[in-house]
């Protein structure tokens, strides 16, 4: 079968197929991608301290947004740099903004989400400690 044929598949397999797909994705950037290790690390950690404190659901419901957002900025920033290199392997000034800019939206995410984190546990931590 032939890539155009298996683009057309519908229904329930195609379904089966897109998870099978996406899982490969996930799998290929825990593999290959030291940020995303480290994303994938933080969170757990961040996750046994917020069952220590014991948030509240809607803390939860705001931690889980933000560590999502953060990994799955991650994942589209892995998949920039890899179009840009199959695209451009030489040096070119726009590949380097492309990858630059990509990975500035990391980062920006990424401070965001330590703030919130800290307004997050803020009250929880102080109740814990007390
Ligand atoms: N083809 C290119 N042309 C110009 N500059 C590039 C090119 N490839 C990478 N760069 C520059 O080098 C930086 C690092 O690129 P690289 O592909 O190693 O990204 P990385 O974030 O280190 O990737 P990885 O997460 O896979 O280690 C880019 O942000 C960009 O500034």
């Amino acid at each position: 079968m032939g890539w155009g044929e298996k683009r057309k598949r519908k229904g329930f397999r195609r379904l089966l197929h897109s998870f099978v797909y996406a899982f490969q994705g996930l799998y290929y950037v825990l593999r290959h991608e030291q940020n995303m290790q480290i994303h994938l690390g933080v969170s757990l950690l961040i996750i046994v301290f917020g069952l220590m404190v014991e948030l509240s659901p809607l803390r939860w419901a705001i931690l889980m947004i933000v560590i999502g957002g953060v990994i799955a900025l991650e994942m589209v920033n892995t998949a920039i740099e890899r179009i840009v290199d199959l695209v451009s392997s030489d040096f070119h000034p726009l590949a380097g903004i492309a990858k630059d800019v990509a990975a500035s939206a990391v980062l920006i995410f990424s401070m965001i989400a330590v703030v919130v984190g800290i307004i997050i546990f803020f009250e929880p931590l102080l109740q814990w400690i007390s």
